[in-house]
């Protein structure tokens, strides 16, 4: 079916032709556990806009923990962008990325993510078209290269400390950011203050508690942390007024995390003077250049910045990369290892990770190829051939 456009492509006009969506399904290399979630897979939601001059874009939508992290599942944006997103689409001018965000912001609520995940494969669609990469088509980058933390969110002190000793020797990461919510406060904080201890001044360690702390035990856990040596902790409550009223109370950095969902909220945040920094998510933000007003809220504000991540796979992950490196300042550097928690590579060329830094690929668009045979195998919908005996459900 062909729907009407909102910006009535003129003749010769590059216009989107179809929009399709997938689910697949990876493993993780171990248990990660959150204070609201323990993650044995994640999901990645493939979105793939093909034009009417055979460019074509691709982006992606995660969440955490099913909806255990946000009203948006894998499943749930697959299937607002086939019935609601796919019919503002297609047909419409391909090159105008702004105004097709307009159009589905003025059809669509919320849905952030799902926004992301479209805005990301029209950006990398109109890179193809243009050769340029999508970090000059928001504006420039400001750096090739970015650090990257890993998160330590094995549940176990000890092999959490191999692991950070592990990355370190690998030269892969020198930032970690430990889970922390799940236990008491006192426990949590000698897990920190254990961590700290074995890595000493090798690494930077910060916490994220997933808002699983009340201000009380809030005000215990920041003083504990102080003393155990951490840097930074993450959204340690809930309620952006107790985040406000626990920033700068403690010689330790407030990071906002859940709290921020977009620009307006990051007004809200900055004008209450809410946190000391700021964890932008593309798609908590609700795409790539309303990630851009965050930071440049931020920026007004003086709020400083990290680049987080919704643990994507390797598109998603590029997709922040490209948005991140425009960035005037990012202090705090980003945690964009998504791609190293699964096991399965699904890009024909994996993504760079060395010296602690993820470079920013150069090349047209997202700079990305998928290997579509392996993404082929891990989509959820995929046709299995069986070779042998037939495998009973119960096998
Ligand atoms: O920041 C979060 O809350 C989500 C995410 C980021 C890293 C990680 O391990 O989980
Ligand atoms: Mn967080």
């Amino acid at each position: 079916m062909q729907h009407i456009a909102y910006q009535q492509a003129g003749t010769g006009a590059v216009v989107i032709d179809r929009v399709e969506t997938m689910l697949v399904d990876l493993p993780t290399i171990r248990p990660h556990k959150l204070s609201m979630a323990v993650m044995n897979g994640q999901t990645l939601m493939l979105v793939r806009i093909r034009c009417s001059d055979g460019t074509v874009g691709i982006g992606e939508g995660t969440t955490i923990g099913g909806l255990a992290y946000g009203a948006e599942s894998p499943e749930g944006m697959k299937l607002a962008i086939d019935t609601y997103f796919a019919p503002q689409l297609v047909g419409a001018d391909a090159n105008r990325v702004p105004a097709l965000m307009g159009r589905l912001n003025n059809a669509i609520r919320d849905n952030r993510f799902a926004k992301c995940a479209v805005e990301t494969a029209l950006f990398d669609a109109l890179g193809h078209r243009t050769g340029l990469p999508v970090s000059e088509l928001l504006g420039g980058r400001l750096r090739d290269r970015l650090p990257v933390a890993w998160t330590l969110a094995s549940g176990d002190t000890g092999r959490d400390i191999e692991e950070a000793q592990r990355m370190l020797q690998l030269r892969r990461h020198q930032i970690f950011k430990l889970k922390i919510g799940r236990r008491a406060v006192r426990e949590d904080v000698a897990h920190v203050a254990a961590i700290k201890k074995a890595l000493g001044d090798l690494a930077s360690v910060r916490v994220d508690v997933n808002m699983a702390w009340s201000e009380l035990e809030a005000q215990h856990g920041l003083a504990g942390l102080v003393d155990a040596g951490c840097e930074l902790v993450e959204q340690p409550v809930a309620r952006a007024d107790a985040l406000a009223r626990l920033t700068g109370k403690y010689p330790i950095a407030v990071m906002a995390d859940e709290s921020l969902v977009g620009p307006e909220s990051a007004f809200a945040l900055a004008r209450a003077a809410g946190a000391n920094v700021f964890a932008i998510k593309t798609e908590q933000s609700g795409g790539l250049q309303a990630a851009q007003r965050v930071a440049a809220i931020a920026d007004a504000a003086r709020i400083e910045l990290y680049g987080g991540t919704m643990l994507e796979g390797a598109v998603g992950t590029i997709a922040s990369a490209h948005a991140f490196s425009t960035f005037r300042e990012l202090r705090w550097g980003t945690e964009l290892f998504g791609p190293l928690l699964l096991t399965e590579e699904i890009l024909a060329q994996p993504l760079d990770y060395r010296d602690f830094h993820l470079t920013v690929p150069a090349l047209p668009g997202l700079g990305i190829t998928l290997d579509e045979d392996r993404v082929q195998h891990f989509r959820r919908d995929r046709t299995r051939t069986t070779v042998g005996p037939v495998a009973t459900s119960l096998s």
